[in-house]
C-alpha cells in the first residue's frame, strides 16, 4: 500500500537529527543553517550618530561652530550648549546635548557662524511630501521634514525652527540592543544574514555541517555520453542531481551495473550520511534495490508513495544511521523522489526549520482520485505541459512542482520550488 503524499514527506523529515553543530568563519556559514540564534553583541547604533553630514545644533539659532568629527572619530568630548553646533559626518558620533542635526546643504556658515539656509526645501527630493509617511512617535531617522517656518522668514530668527528634537540623530540602540536575537536558529544563512552578523559582531557563526552524499546510478541501459540509441538510454538523473542537492557536499556519482553485489558493496560505503540510489526501485528481474536493503537489514520507512509520478520511490535506515533515498529510474519520477523525500530528509540532517510553503492557485490540473499529482508550473502556477515521468521537459521548463492532492477541483496547492 502507497502511503499517502504529505506522510511520506513527513516520514522523510523525521527520518534522522540534526548533523552535529560547528563554528566556522563567517564566509563558510554561507548556505548553512543556524545551529543557534544570532545575538547582537553590540548595540546598533553603539551611541547617538548622525544620520547626515552637517552639523549637530543644540538650542535656537544662529549658532557657533565650535568643533567638527568624522566618521571614526569617537565621541566628541564636549557637551554642546545652547547657540553652539558641531561638524559631523554621517556616521559620525554627535556630542552629548546635540538638538538635531542640520544636513550641510541647508546650512550657511560664515566666519563661524552657522545659519539653517532660507527654505529648507533643499532636503526634500522633488515630489516629497513634507510629512514623512508613517514614522512610529519617536523615530529620529532620515526624515525630509522642514523645519516649520512662516512665509518670509529666512532662517535669521533666533527663534527655533520647528525641528523635532533628535531630527537626523540615529539614537544608540534605535535598530537593535545588545543581546537581541536578530536571525532564530535554524535559517539559512543567506548573504544578508552574513552581512547582518558581521555588523552585529560576529567573527564566526554556529551551524549544522552539511550532509555528505553519495550517488549511485545504476542501470545496463544507461550511457554517459553521446546520443541514446535503441536500447540505450542517457543518464539524466546524474546530471541533474548536484544542482538539486546544494545544500549537501556530494561525493560525486557511481555508475555500476544491475548487479546485486555492487550494489550492496556501494551501500557499504560510510562516510557518506546519505545514500542516493537511481533506478532498481520497481519489481522487474534487475530491480534489486529492495532486495539488497533486507539483506543489509535495513528498516524501509517509505516504500511506495501515492504520487504520481514517482510511486516506486523509497526511503530506509542502515543499521548504523544511514540514510537510503530510492530514486526511481524514469528521470521526472526521480525529481518527484527529491523533492518529495531526499531534500526533506537533507533539509532536516542539516538543521533547516520547516518554512512556509510558497503556494499559487490552480484549477482542477488533471488531479487524480487517489493519488497526489506532482505537476511542472510556472511561479505563477501555469502547467507547462511535457510532464511524462520518463520526460524532464516539463520540469526543465518549469520554475516549481505543484502539489495537486487527489480529487482537488481548484484552490491553493503548494508549490517546491525547483
Ligand atoms: N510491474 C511494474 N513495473 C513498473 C512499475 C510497477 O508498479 N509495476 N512502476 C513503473 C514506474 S512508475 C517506474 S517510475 C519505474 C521505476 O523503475 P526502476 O526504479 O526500477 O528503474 P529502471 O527499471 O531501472 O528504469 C525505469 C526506466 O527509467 C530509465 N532510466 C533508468 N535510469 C535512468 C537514468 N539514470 N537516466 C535516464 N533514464 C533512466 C530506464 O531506462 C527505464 O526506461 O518502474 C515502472 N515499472
Ligand atoms: O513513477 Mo513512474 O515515473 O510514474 O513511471
Amino acid at each position: 500500500m502507497n502511503m499517502p503524499w504529505n506522510l511520506a514527506r513527513q516520514t522523510a523529515r523525521e527520518a534522522a537529527k540534526p548533523l552535529e553543530a560547528v563554528e566556522v568563519a563567517l564566509p563558510d556559514a554561507l548556505g548553512l543553517a543556524l545551529a543557534s540564534g544570532v545575538r547582537a553583541l553590540a548595540s546598533q547604533p553603539t551611541c547617538d550618530t548622525s544620520a547626515m553630514d552637517g552639523y549637530a545644533v543644540a538650542g535656537p539659532g544662529p549658532w557657533t561652530v565650535v568643533g567638527r568629527v568624522a566618521a571614526g572619530d569617537s565621541v566628541p568630548e564636549v557637551r554642546l550648549r545652547a547657540g553652539e553646533a558641531f561638524g559631523v559626518a554621517t556616521g559620525a558620533p554627535v556630542p552629548d546635548g546635540s538638538d538635531s542635526v542640520i544636513p550641510v546643504e541647508l546650512c550657511s556658515v560664515e566666519a563661524g557662524v552657522l545659519r539653517e539656509a532660507a527654505g529648507g526645501a533643499a532636503d526634500r527630493r522633488p515630489g516629497e511630501s513634507r510629512q514623512a509617511p508613517n514614522r512610529p512617535p519617536g523615530d529620529h531617522g532620515e526624515s525630509h521634514q522642514a523645519p516649520n517656518r512662516p512665509p518670509g522668514d529666512h532662517g535669521e530668527s533666533h527663534q527655533a525652527p520647528n525641528r523635532p528634537p533628535g531630527k537626523h540623530i540615529r539614537r544608540r540602540g534605535e535598530d537593535w540592543s545588545a543581546g537581541d536575537e536578530l536571525v532564530p536558529a535554524g535559517s539559512l544563512v543567506s548573504p544578508a544574514v552574513l552581512g547582518l552578523a558581521a555588523g552585529a559582531g560576529h567573527d564566526t557563526l554556529l551551524v549544522h555541517r552539511r550532509p555528505r552524499v553519495a550517488v549511485v546510478v545504476t542501470g545496463d541501459e544507461l550511457l554517459h555520453a553521446g546520443p541514446p540509441r535503441p536500447g540505450r538510454v542517457r543518464d539524466a538523473i546524474g546530471p541533474m542531481l548536484p544542482g538539486l542537492l546544494t545544500g549537501a557536499d556530494l561525493f560525486g556519482t557511481t555508475h555500476l551495473r544491475d548487479d546485486p553485489s555492487a550494489l550492496a558493496d556501494a551501500l557499504t560505503f560510510d562516510q557518506a550520511d546519505v545514500l542516493v540510489t537511481c533506478g532498481a526501485t520497481s519489481v522487474g528481474p534487475a530491480d534489486h534495490l529492495r532486495r539488497v536493503l533486507a539483506d543489509l537489514d535495513a528498516e524501509v520507512l517509505v516504500s511506495g508513495v501515492a504520487c504520481r509520478p514517482g510511486h516506486p520511490m523509497l526511503l530506509a535506515v542502515l543499521p548504523d544511521g544511514r540514510c537510503v533515498a530510492g530514486l526511481p529510474g524514469n528521470p521526472f519520477a526521480a525529481l518527484a523522489a527529491v523533492l518529495t523525500l531526499l531534500r526533506p530528509l537533507l533539509d532536516t540532517l542539516g538543521g533547516q526549520a520547516i518554512r512556509a510553503p510558497v503556494t499559487a492557485w490552480l484549477g482542477d490540473a488533471g488531479a487524480h482520485p487517489h493519488d497526489t499529482r506532482l505537476v511542472p508550473v510556472t511561479r505563477a502556477g501555469v502547467p507547462v505541459g511535457h510532464d511524462r515521468p520518463g520526460s524532464l521537459w516539463g520540469a526543465a521548463l518549469a520554475d516549481a512542482l505543484a502539489v495537486v492532492p487527489p480529487g482537488h477541483r481548484g484552490g491553493e496547492v503548494e508549490l517546491l520550488p525547483l
